[in-house]
C-alpha cells in the first residue's frame, strides 16, 4: 500500500462498528456511497475490517467437454490451472479483506479448503456479489468471515474463469478500488474510499464515544454489568 499505512489505517478502524463507519462517511459527504447492499449478508455473525484486494471473474462461455470421467478429471486439472486460477491468492498481505466480483454467479470458488490456505497468508475476510462460497457448515466452524449474496454448491469448471486482480469491481452497487477499507458486521458491509479512510475514521470514533456514554449510563440505570461496548 503506497498512500497510506495500512497497519495505521486497520488500527484506527479496528473497534468501529458498520454504523459508526456509515456515520462517518454521512459526516464527510458521502451519504450516498459505501453500503453494500443489504442482500448481502455474512454466513455468521461477526466484525472485520481489512484492506480491499479485488478480484474479477467472468462467467464461462463453454464449451462443456464431453467426456468420460476420467477424462473430465484430467480436463478439471487443466481447468484449475488455466482457466480459473486464484491468482490473487499469490501476493496476499496480512489484513486483506478479499473483494470478489464473480458477475452474480452461482459458483463456490471459495470453500472450507482454499479459505484456509488464505487464512493462513494473512486474508481476513471475503465479500462477493453472488455466491463464491460453498461448504459452509465447515466455513463457518473454521470461522472464515464471508458476507455474500448467497451460498453456492458447484465448483468452478464449466462455470466461471478469473479474468483480473487488483482493478476497480462493482460490488452490491458499490464501486470498491484495492486499498479501500472494508468494514463488515452483522449490519452489513460499508466501504470508505481510501483517501477519505482518517476523515471519516474521525467522526465515526465521535460517534462511537457518543454511543458509548450514551448507553453506558442506560446500562447502570438497567443494574447491567458493563462489558467493551460500553467501555
Ligand atoms: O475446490 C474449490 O475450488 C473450492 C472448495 O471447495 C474448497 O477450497 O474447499
Ligand atoms: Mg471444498
Amino acid at each position: 500500500m503506497s498512500k497510506f499505512n495500512r497497519e495505521e489505517i486497520l488500527d484506527l478502524y479496528k473497534d468501529l462498528r458498520v454504523t459508526d463507519v456509515r456515520d462517518g462517511m454521512d459526516w464527510v459527504g458521502l451519504h450516498g456511497y459505501g453500503t453494500v447492499d443489504h442482500h448481502i449478508r455474512p454466513l455468521f455473525r461477526t466484525k472485520v475490517v481489512g484492506i480491499a484486494r479485488t478480484a474479477r471473474y467472468l462467467p464461462f462461455e463453454g464449451p462443456v467437454p464431453n467426456v468420460t470421467g476420467d477424462e473430465y478429471t484430467k480436463w478439471v486439472k487443466w481447468y484449475y490451472s488455466e482457466v480459473c486460477t486464484d491468482e490473487w491468492a499469490n501476493d496476499i498481505e496480512e489484513g486483506d479483506f478479499i473483494v470478489m466480483d464473480v458477475a452474480g454467479t452461482d459458483v463456490g470458488i471459495l470453500g472450507s479448503n482454499n479459505t484456509l490456505d488464505h487464512l493462513h497468508k494473512g486474508v481476513v475476510g471475503y465479500l462477493t456479489n453472488g455466491g463464491g462460497i460453498r461448504d459452509t457448515d465447515e466455513v463457518i466452524m473454521q470461522r472464515i468471515p464471508v458476507w455474500s449474496r448467497f451460498v453456492s454448491q458447484g465448483m468452478d469448471q464449466t462455470r466461471i474463469r478469473y479474468y483480473e486482480k487488483d482493478v476497480p469491481v462493482a460490488i452490491g452497487g458499490v464501486a470498491v478500488y484495492p486499498n479501500d477499507v472494508i468494514v463488515a458486521d452483522g449490519d452489513g458491509v460499508v466501504v470508505v474510499p481510501s483517501k477519505y479512510a482518517k476523515e471519516v475514521a474521525k467522526y465515526a470514533h465521535q460517534e462511537l464515544t457518543g454511543d458509548k456514554a450514551g448507553r453506558k449510563k442506560l446500562y447502570e440505570k438497567l443494574g447491567w454489568e458493563l462489558d467493551d461496548t460500553v467501555q
